[in-house]
């Protein structure tokens, strides 16, 4: 027996027989020897349990045998294990704080997958309450379909740290990522699951992808308050047909894509050409703009490709760079692209998409980056149909269409436009004129063939001619040429309510006719096609179709 107590050797023992004689004592025991005579005494009084004052140990005393076994424990190791004991303790409850609050979810399974912990994030990001899954199997979890796969049991089976996305029956969808603990032996002993909510993710980056959008919006809606207020851009858009248009060029504008705007003579094509341009990211870059309508077709080719030197007679010793060069890195725009002769069709084609040209006479072909914008006033579907028009080509240019409605179908744009005009006139001549509330009748109810540019051109004419401050009715009278031949009454109702009378014959057929007359009048009375046109202020590309159109030669 002695030689079983003397293995103990964390704890004192002492053997003593009924009359107190030491019988046996271990090394520890040794150690507390000075106290013996004490702890002998208070034995044989039959105290089993004691710490006398100043004892470094505790004791226990028991009889057996007709012996006391005494146990001496040392009270220094006492104090420490139970301050280790009390440390871990509160280790663990700073340890459960931190996983408790947590805003990430954290659940934690032993090594059969068993779910031994989970955090309150955990339940609040899946839905699952803590006293349904502590102690379920996640396998179990699994083949229930609560949740699509365990990410612990995957750590577990592959031994490593592991990340999912999993989802969950109550919809949520979470990226969890497993880490195993192990222990000494290098055995997992526990994985801990850290959980983080896509849901919450995915719908914040829905809530950023719309303020993007509105962000977007907003700034649209500026550039588009900007065109409206700035004089020098001076773009007149009050209908929300003409916003519409705005709207969609400053959106084409982003996007370097081929572009197609149709819409009658004036009606401000070319003023949404410049608006993309400004608003794209070749501004800084040249905008060219060409009539494809009002260069004869021998010199288009030239006018855009370029030739080299000598390539016909005429041509420039040194040959000369064609538009299409001269627009590199900036917008080329094509007026009248319906115009186009259909060879000329063919070698665009080949520009737009194979990006360079090769003048004519060359062979050594010359990189170009231009984006071209093309107008027309001509139904290119039905040139398309008729086979006028290449339809390769048509669909190559209309990637994103812009209508431009005529100004008769936009009347809330006129009396604006009417004032711009004026407010124009008034400022660069310092005169102060305005329109009677019946001369501002009739612009409203005029159908406007020529759209805005012949509204431009009327109101200066009129606002420039008359002797009154106050434009009135008369004054409109003798401008508007073409009312007498229509035998339009001017003195109408209210603004909005049709004020004319027009006779039977179709107005488009008359206007057409007095249009073709006003020409032959003013091109016989100046000396060049460029001084009627300046005299008439419209462009010379327009006048040159138009002379066209009717026939007419200087
Ligand atoms: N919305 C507008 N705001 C201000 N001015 C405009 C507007 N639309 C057109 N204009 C003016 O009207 C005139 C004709 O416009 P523009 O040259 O852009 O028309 P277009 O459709 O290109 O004509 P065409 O087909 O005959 O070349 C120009 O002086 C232009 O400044």
């Amino acid at each position: 027996m002695h030689n079983l107590l003397s293995k103990i050797n964390i704890i004192g023992v002492l053997v003593l027989n009924k009359q107190g004689d030491i019988l046996f004592s271990n090394s520890i025991a040794q150690k507390f020897s000075y106290y013996f005579d004490t702890m002998i005494e208070t034995t044989l009084r039959g105290a089993q349990s004691f710490c006398l004052l100043n004892y470094p140990a505790e004791v226990s005393a028991l009889f057996h045998n007709n012996q006391f076994i005494v146990f001496i424990n040392p009270i220094d190791q006492l104090l420490r294990l139970t301050k280790e004991k009390d440390s871990l303790q509160s280790l663990r409850n700073e340890l459960n704080e931190v996983i408790n609050s947590s805003f990430d979810g954290i659940v934690i399974s032993d090594h059969e997958g068993v779910i031994i912990h989970q955090n309150p994030s955990y339940e609040k990001i899946t839905g699952l309450s803590t006293k349904d899954c502590i102690g379920r199997s996640l396998k179990e979890l699994e083949e229930e379909g609560v949740i699509d796969a365990s990410a612990s049991l995957k750590a577990l089976r592959e031994d490593k740290a592991v990340t999912i996305i999993q989802k969950i029956n109550t919809g949520a969808t979470i990226l969890v990522s497993a880490v195993p603990i192990r222990n000494k032996d290098g055995e997992i002993e526990k994985v801990v699951n850290n959980v983080r909510d896509l849901t919450q993710l995915n719908l914040l980056e829905a809530e950023i992808k719309q303020l993007e959008q509105k962000n977007k919006q907003i700034h649209q809606e500026l550039e588009l308050l900007k065109e409206q207020s700035d004089p020098k851009l001076s773009l007149i858009a009050h209908s929300d047909m003409m916003k519409d248009v705005l709207d969609r060029a400053l959106r084409v504008a982003q996007i370097d894509s081929g572009v197609l705007i149709q819409g009658a003579s004036g009606v401000g094509k070319e003023k949404i050409v410049e608006l993309i341009h400004r608003h794209s990211f070749r501004k800084d870059h040249p905008l060219i703009k060409i009539n494809c309508g009002a260069i004869p077709e021998s010199l288009l080719e030239s006018e855009l490709f370029g030739y080299e030197s000598g390539s016909f007679t005429g041509a420039h010793k040194k040959g000369k760079a064609g538009l299409f060069e001269a627009a590199n890195h900036g917008t080329i725009f094509l007026d009248e692209i319906g115009e186009m002769p259909l060879q000329l069709q063919v070698r665009l084609l080949r520009v737009l998409q194979e990006h360079e040209i090769t003048r004519i006479g060359g062979t050594t072909p010359i990189p170009v980056d231009i984006r071209v914008i093309a107008a027309t006033h001509r139904d290119l579907s039905k040139m398309v149909a008729g086979g006028t028009f290449r339809e390769d080509l048509y669909y190559r240019l209309n990637i994103i269409p812009i209508e431009i409605p005529p100004l008769k179908e936009r009347k809330e744009d006129i009396i604006p436009l009417i004032y711009h005009f004026l407010n124009g006139i008034n400022q660069r001549y310092g005169i102060n004129r305005k329109f009677s509330n019946e001369a501002l009748n009739a612009f409203i109810n005029y159908d406007w063939p020529g759209n805005v540019r012949e509204l431009q051109n009327i109101v200066e004419r009129v606002a420039l001619m008359s002797l009154n401050p106050e434009i009135g009715i008369d004054d409109l009278q003798n401008e508007l040429r073409f009312q007498d031949d229509l035998k339009f009454s001017m003195k109408g109702p209210a603004i909005g309510a049709s004020a004319y009378q027009p006779n039977a014959a179709p107005l488009k057929d008359r206007l057409e006719a007095f249009e073709a007359q006003i020409i032959k009048d003013t091109i016989q009375n100046f000396p060049s096609i460029r001084k009627a046109a300046l005299a008439m202020k419209v462009d010379q590309s327009t006048l040159v179709r138009k002379m066209k159109k009717y026939n007419i030669e200087k």
